[in-house]
């Protein structure tokens, strides 16, 4: 039976018990970690196996980016300094109603899986138009993801109303229910966009079949002040009243939490996923991280789109994650670098549901692995390799990415993806993207 002994100089398995291993080998068997030994023990125990030496390296969980849009790779950059509804409003949806289609799902997917697999990602949870679409593309290029079953209280080309998007998500999950690497979330947009009615709808579905639902909530205060003014209620409080604060919420942004608001979400069980740069650069506001943390919330890591980042680079988001953590909770102990990881790893499994087949290097689960390089002058000497992964290196010093036991970049070259096809797709885009974004500008 084909076996990989993967060697490495250190392996964090973030399990909960030990901080790393020294030279430990991960071996893989049918896609599955099937032990983790001393390198010297796995060489005896596995002689027949393929030898993958990265003897520089830290050996780290495949990161789990828990959001993203990630066809909207197509406009990073295109409009930045702004906060998030004239962002929104004024350019991104304009930009949507104009170009969406299958093809720019397709394009933009791909551009993100690249730069994903790149970065040591090896799975994604994503929210965006087309759902099918970008389903045939994580098939294609072998990552693992959560395929958001979008809903909106308005018509776009995918859905003309929410009973459609409905219908279309479920399709869509029938679809690919069954696929070893893809879930299937409900993906309400916002507590803003999307009515009581269609919410109370996938509610009773949501419940029925246990599916988790991803959605961004609380992501400005502009947003609860809204609410506040327009129905005499905060988004969250409006959420409990439908019944949606229950253990499958996947909570995004979270930026404004009173503690009353995180010790209720704590005890119903709510995943918050927390996207510091994109809150950053859409000044929307500074999470408490730590504060959810210290009450029991499963805190997970994701960059939103690359529109509002504008990268979709997980080792750069727990840095971030980690220093702004320390502001937001006026502690230099906060959100420390060993959380951060936990929260771009298992707590993003936890988030999906998807723990007990990703999120560590545990023996029994998929071999979701990225191995980073931390030889590099930017990352010597290494006292705490974890702490070297996210407070020193780069995004460019992940070497492989596996998902499943398979290796879709190896030696950074990617083996499921055609970078040049991918580039010169995205700039075919980039062309009629500017065009209308500079006619946009005139008008
Ligand atoms: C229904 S598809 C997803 C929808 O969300 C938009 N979007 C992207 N980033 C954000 C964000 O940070 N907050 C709210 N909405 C966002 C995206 O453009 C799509 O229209
Ligand atoms: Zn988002």
């Amino acid at each position: 039976m084909s076996e990989t002994v993967i060697n490495a100089r250190w392996i964090a398995p973030v399990d909960g018990r030990r901080r790393w291993l020294e030279n430990h080998a991960v071996v893989v068997r049918q896609g599955r970690i099937a032990a983790i030994l001393p390198r010297d023990d796995a060489a005896r125990a596995h002689p027949d196996a393929e030898v993958v030496d990265r003897p520089h390296h830290l050996l780290i969980p495949g990161l789990i980016n828990a959001h993203t849009h990630a066809a909207m790779n197509l406009m990073r950059g295109v409009a930045n300094d702004l906060p998030l509804m004239p962002w929104l409003q004024e350019h991104i949806w304009p930009l949507e109603g104009q170009f969406m289609s299958q093809a720019f799902v397709a394009d933009g997917t791909d551009l993100a899986m690249a730069e994903m697999i790149r970065g040591g990602t090896t799975c994604f949870n994503d929210m965006y138009f087309f759902p099918d679409v970008a389903a045939d593309r994580v098939d294609r290029a072998g990552m693992r993801a959560g395929i958001g079953m979008i809903l909106i209280d308005f018509p776009t080309v995918w859905a003309a109303n929410p009973d459609e998007y409905l219908d279309k998500g479920l399709a869509v999950r029938d679809e690919w229910r069954h696929h070893e690497r893809i879930v299937t979330p409900f993906a309400p947009h916002a507590p803003y966009t999307v009515s009581d009615g269609p919410l109370t709808k996938m509610r009773t579905y949501a419940d029925e079949m246990d599916v988790r639902v991803h959605m961004h909530v609380h992501e400005t205060a502009h947003e609860v002040n809204n609410a506040v003014e327009q129905h005499g209620q905060r988004p969250l409080a409006r959420l409990d009243a439908l019944g949606l604060l229950t253990p499958n919420l996947l909570a995004v942004h979270m930026t404004q939490l009173t503690d009353a608001e995180i010790e209720r979400c704590a005890a119903a069980g709510v995943h918050v996923i927390h996207s510091p740069e994109s809150n950053l650069k859409l000044a929307s506001g500074l999470a408490p991280v730590q504060r959810l943390r210290d009450a029991g919330v499963n805190v997970a890591l994701g960059t939103d789109g690359a529109a509002s980042n504008n990268d979709l680079d997980m080792i750069g988001e727990m840095r971030t994650a980690a220093l702004i953590g320390k502001i937001a909770g006026d502690d230099a102990a906060a959100v420390s670098a060993d959380a951060a990881l936990e929260m771009a790893t298992i707590a993003g499994a936890r988030a999906l549901g998807i723990a007990d087949e990703t999120g560590s290097i545990e023996v029994g689960k998929a071999a979701d692995l990225a191995a980073v390089d931390l030889s590099a002058l930017e990352t010597r000497p290494v006292f705490d390799p974890i702490a070297a992964l996210v407070y020193s290196a780069s995004r460019e010093q992940v070497t492989d990415t596996w998902v499943a036991g398979r290796a879709l970049m190896r030696d950074r070259r990617l083996t499921t993806l055609d970078l040049d096809d991918v580039m010169q797709r995205t700039d075919a885009w980039a062309d009629k993207l500017a065009a209308f974004a500079a006619a946009q500008t005139k008008s």
